[in-house]
């Protein structure tokens, strides 16, 4: 099927936009062309012809000839305004600006009815990984139980190399340098961005549109060498994953670090890749594993969304329009390993239940189940972190727990 032919302007030309002036170079796509960059500094050297560059939205939002702004900034205020007013302006969207979309989701969903013009973003959820029409397409009549994985290539990309004896300062640096990085890096090693794509993953497989911050999440931060030589005790890794799955009418959803055991799928995904897992009761458990950050990588996604709209394609949000009565649930319970390194006494009245504890002069530790709400206020009161323990030590768990309520 060939498409139309599409003019673009284009936001930003830093590591993800400059990545798309290049694969759109090399690619054998030919159903657009770039007009016009805007870019934020006009002094700073760039690998295209300098009268490709402006510094001035309005002339790309206000250029009729150009179709489709290409949002590729890493200011998400500024990159509201300039949605916004493109989509307002007639012109289609395609954007990897997942801390926008996440922030903003039911507004702009709004507006692309009240517009008719289009949003898409399949670089705003791991990158490569073409999870996001998937969800909308091929997983359409699926009864999906779970969308779980890693989500965020930086915080993977530390840990990765925390275990190969780097540091997490020299971790973060080179993950900068290498452009996975958020310009600012909290969003990464908090748990932010993962949580921002799961967000999104959210409303694209089960209906539901949250606001971030009713999302829990924990990032990255305290986890502890302590806590790693723990792992590698018990043959598991420390992954950060975002998770959110059904249970009959409830979705539930959470960010936080996790051990992961050897046979789960996210167990090798190394570095800067992502991992998703997608189960459903008739596809059943699926994979997808793909770079999650970097330049060629994400615009790879954006390229991909450039070419959806050529033959007309948008979101319908099926199962926003399908699944009313789900009931989005945040306070619930998981089973973790909430650890410190003094001699404080055990948070144990926080927890549901215990199954393990541990204390040294260095080190002390506590396993069990504990409500999120008050996981979160553990790790505000004190140095606490906190690591989800893996699906099979909590099936494990829950069968003990089910075999004593049988008895
Ligand atoms: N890097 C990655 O691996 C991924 C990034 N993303 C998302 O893609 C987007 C871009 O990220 P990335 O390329 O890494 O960011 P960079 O920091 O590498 O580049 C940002 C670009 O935005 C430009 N810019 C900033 N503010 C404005 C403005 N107000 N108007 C016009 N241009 C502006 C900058 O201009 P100048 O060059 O003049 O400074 C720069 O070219 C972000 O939303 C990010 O979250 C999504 C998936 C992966
Ligand atoms: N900072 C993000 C970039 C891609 O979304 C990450 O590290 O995953």
């Amino acid at each position: 099927m060939s498409g139309k032919s599409l003019t673009l302007g284009v936001f930003g030309f830093g590591c993800v936009g400059s990545g798309l002036y290049e694969t759109l170079r090399q690619s054998n796509f030919k159903g657009a062309n770039i007009k016009r960059f805007c870019i934020a500094n006009p002094d700073k050297e760039r690998s295209a012809p300098n009268a490709l560059f402006t510094t001035e939205a309005d002339e790309l939002l206000n250029d009729p000839e150009i179709d489709v702004i290409v949002e590729l900034i890493d200011n998400s205020e500024a990159a509201y305004q300039i949605v916004t007013k493109a989509l307002r302006n007639g012109k289609a969207v395609v954007t990897a600006n997942k801390k926008l979309l996440a922030e903003h989701l039911q507004e702009l969903i709004a507006l692309q009815d009240e517009t008719g013009q289009p949003i898409l973003y399949e670089g705003a959820a791991a990158a490569s990984i073409p999870i996001i029409r998937n969800l909308e397409e091929y997983y359409d009549n699926d009864l999906l139980r779970e969308v779980s994985g890693i989500l965020n290539g930086s915080t993977n990309f530390i840990l990765s190399a925390i275990e190969d004896g780097g540091t997490f300062d020299a971790a973060l640096e080179l993950a900068q340098k290498l452009g996975f990085a958020e310009s600012d890096p909290t969003l990464d090693v908090d748990g932010w961005d993962a949580k921002f794509k799961l967000t999104i993953l959210l409303a694209h497989a089960f209906g539901i549109v949250v606001e971030p911050s009713d999302i829990p999440h924990v990032g990255i931060t305290r986890i502890s060498p302590q806590v790693q030589r723990i792992a590698n005790e018990r043959r598991e890794r420390v992954k950060l994953v975002g998770k959110c799955w059904r249970e009959d009418k409830k979705v539930f959803a959470h960010v936080i670090p996790t051990f992961v055991t050897q046979e789960d799928e996210l167990n090798q995904v190394e570095n800067e890749v992502n991992g998703v897992v997608v189960e459903g009761a008739f596809s059943q458990r699926q994979f997808f594993r793909g770079k999650g950050a970097g330049s060629f990588p994400t615009a790879a996604a954006v390229l991909s969304d450039i070419s959806a709209l050529t033959y007309d394609y948008r979101y319908e949000y099926k199962k926003l329009n399908r699944e009313k009565d789900f009931e989005f649930v945040n306070d619930h319970s998981i089973w973790v390993h909430v650890s410190g390194n003094n001699r404080d006494v055990l948070p144990l009245y926080a927890f549901e239940e215990v199954v393990n504890t541990f204390r040294s002069p260095e080190h002390s530790y506590v396993e069990g189940r504990i409500g999120l709400r008050n996981l979160i206020n553990l790790s505000k009161e004190g140095n606490w972190s906190a690591v989800a323990l893996s699906s099979a030590a909590v099936s494990q768990f829950e069968k003990q727990n089910n075999l004593e309520l049988a008895n």
